[in-house]
């Protein structure tokens, strides 16, 4: 009796494995199927893809989800697509490939990911469709007429940058970590232009508030990808919780913010980003449009878009560019040399003395390159069913640019995991163009304050390195250029010293 029921287990648990078996090979062959024309790429498993693979990768060799992509780049080439949480990822993997896509009408839309009471769908950066063109060109516009990246610009980046020196010297050549100096003088630039608000480098409050909008920026690249996926996004997951109440917070900030600015607008008079808004919103609806996006809805989220990214992505950079300057010391001293040369010690870089500074161009040139700070850029997805070189691209894609596989591609830099300014110069020592380059994105969605992160670049790099000499600590660990994340890849911790150069010189 008792072996008959064995024989009738056995059978049934035989019949269950073969019935599983079957139905993954039926799935994968579904999924494989549905490929069609699709880019070619690697296979994985059924619903998780190639999820397992990345995973593995990061278990196995420390590679972060960039790393890793680039790895797959390496064998299929400059677009390849893969399978993650039953759906089609496409990635591009060269300068071109972003170009030719993303200036495809066809490529406009963000993923939509459904994150509780946070700003997606809403405002510019992840908004689509009308709302998105119409935030977008409105921010362009004003941000244009309020001088951002232009010349009228440079006296107040160079008077943040003036505080921001004051401040470093305030650690009188003791250790101090770069990061909240970076983040409250480019936070200030930004906030200055959009609500006329600065704050202090010592304002503690601030500097918490800092922290959240970076967490916000983190888990954007991994609850905000995982609440996109069909069936994963309904897990209880402590991220999407602090994700929608981080955004909560960020939106009552902006909401206050507004609020103040309504009390003494003068519409025909805009001091800021905010107060433009406001006077277009009274114009809209004195004009009678109601269909408009510019609106009391959009308005805290197209703030916050443009105070994140305006705040994030430079800090970023050049918390980067000092680690690589106290890292290449040769390069530092061939900058100061110039700006020597060219500024002199008695007054600070402008923006006239750019064109006679080829070597530190090619520094920030190279500067962009190795630290990579957006490695996945930002997805899109298809509106429609495209071609791009000869593949099909089905309605509802998600495509993610590799700038990370971009900029360190052995085909294209010599010893890419170097830091080489030269790459940039002719032999004549002029600078070369800077086509590889894609930090910016390209296409109809390219950065709306590209212009403006240039000069805050450069003129905040500049000034750095013109007052200091920046050192690392004696016997503090080695420098870890890999740092950490692969939405915004930021630098771990590090420390380093400050000494006044032109003192220096004079003692
Ligand atoms: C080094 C500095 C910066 C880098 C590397 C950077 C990079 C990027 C990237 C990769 C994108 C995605 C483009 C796409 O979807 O294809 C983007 C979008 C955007 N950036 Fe920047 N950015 C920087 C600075 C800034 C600054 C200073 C601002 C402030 C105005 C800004 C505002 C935006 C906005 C609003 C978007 C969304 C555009 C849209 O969705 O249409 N960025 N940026």
């Amino acid at each position: 009796m008792e072996s008959t029921i064995e024989y009738v287990y056995e059978q049934m648990l035989n019949r269950n494995v073969v019935v599983l078996i079957a139905v993954s090979l039926a799935v994968t062959y579904g999924l494989w199927n549905r490929r069609g024309n699709l880019p070619p790429g690697p296979w994985g498993l059924p619903y998780f893809g190639l999820v397992p693979y990345l995973l593995l990768m990061d278990w196995l060799y420390g590679l972060q989800r960039h790393e890793a992509l680039a790895r797959v780049a390496g064998r299929y080439g400059k677009v390849f697509s893969f399978t993650a949480f039953g759906r089609v990822v496409v990635v591009l993997n060269d300068a071109e490939a972003i170009k030719e896509a993303y200036q495809r009408r066809e490529m406009n839309d963000r993923p939509r990911m459904k994150v509780k009471n946070h700003s997606l769908g809403k405002g510019v950066a992840f908004a689509s469709g009308d709302c998105w063109k119409e935030q977008r060109s409105f921010s362009i516009r004003t941000l244009e007429s309020l001088g951002a990246g232009r010349p009228v610009h440079e006296e107040k980046i160079a008077q943040e940058a003036r505080t921001v020196l004051d401040e470093i010297a305030s650690h009188e050549g003791k250790p101090f970590d770069p990061k909240f100096p970076m983040l409250i003088c480019v936070s200030n630039i930004i906030s200055t232009l959009l609500f006329s608000i600065r704050h202090e480098y010592d304002d503690d409050k601030y500097k918490a508030f800092l922290d959240m909008i970076a967490e916000i920026t983190h888990l954007m690249g991994t609850s905000g990808a995982i609440q996109s996926a069909p069936l994963i996004k309904h897990l209880p997951l402590d991220s999407k919780k602090r994700l929608a109440e981080f955004g909560t917070t960020e939106c009552r900030y902006m909401i206050g913010i507004i609020k103040e600015h309504r009390k003494n607008l003068d519409p025909g008079n805009p001091k800021d980003f905010t107060d433009a808004y406001l006077g277009e919103i009274l114009a809209k609806v004195q004009s009678g449009e109601t269909e408009s996006h510019i609106s009391t809805e959009n308005l805290p989220h197209t703030l916050i878009h443009l105070y994140s990214a305006g705040t994030e992505n430079v800090s970023t950079t050049l918390r980067w560019g000092l680690m690589y300057m106290i890292a290449y010391p040769e390069v530092q001293a061939r900058v100061q040399e110039e700006l020597d040369r060219v500024v002199g010690p008695n007054r600070m870089p402008q923006l006239s003395d750019e064109a006679a500074l080829p070597y530190t161009q090619a520094t920030i040139l190279e500067l962009q390159r190795f630290s990579t700070v957006a490695p996945l850029g930002a997805a899109h997805v298809s509106t429609d069913e495209f071609n791009l070189y000869g593949y099909t691209i089905p309605a509802r894609t998600p495509v993610i640019p590799n700038t990370w596989a971009i900029h360190y591609d052995p085909k294209v830099w010599k010893e890419p995991a170097k830091f080489n300014p030269e790459r940039f110069l002719t032999e004549s020592n002029s600078l070369k163009g800077a086509d590889g380059i894609v930090s910016f994105s390209a296409g109809n969605r390219i950065c709306i304050g590209r212009h403006l992160a240039r000069m805050e670049m450069y003129l905040l790099f500049t000034h750095l390195l013109h007052r200091f000499n920046f050192r690392k600590v004696d016997g503090s660990p080695p420098l870890d250029f890999r740092g950490h994340g692969s939405f915004a890849r930021v630098p771990d911790l590090y420390l380093l010293r400050a000494t006044e150069r032109h003192q220096e010189g004079e003692s």
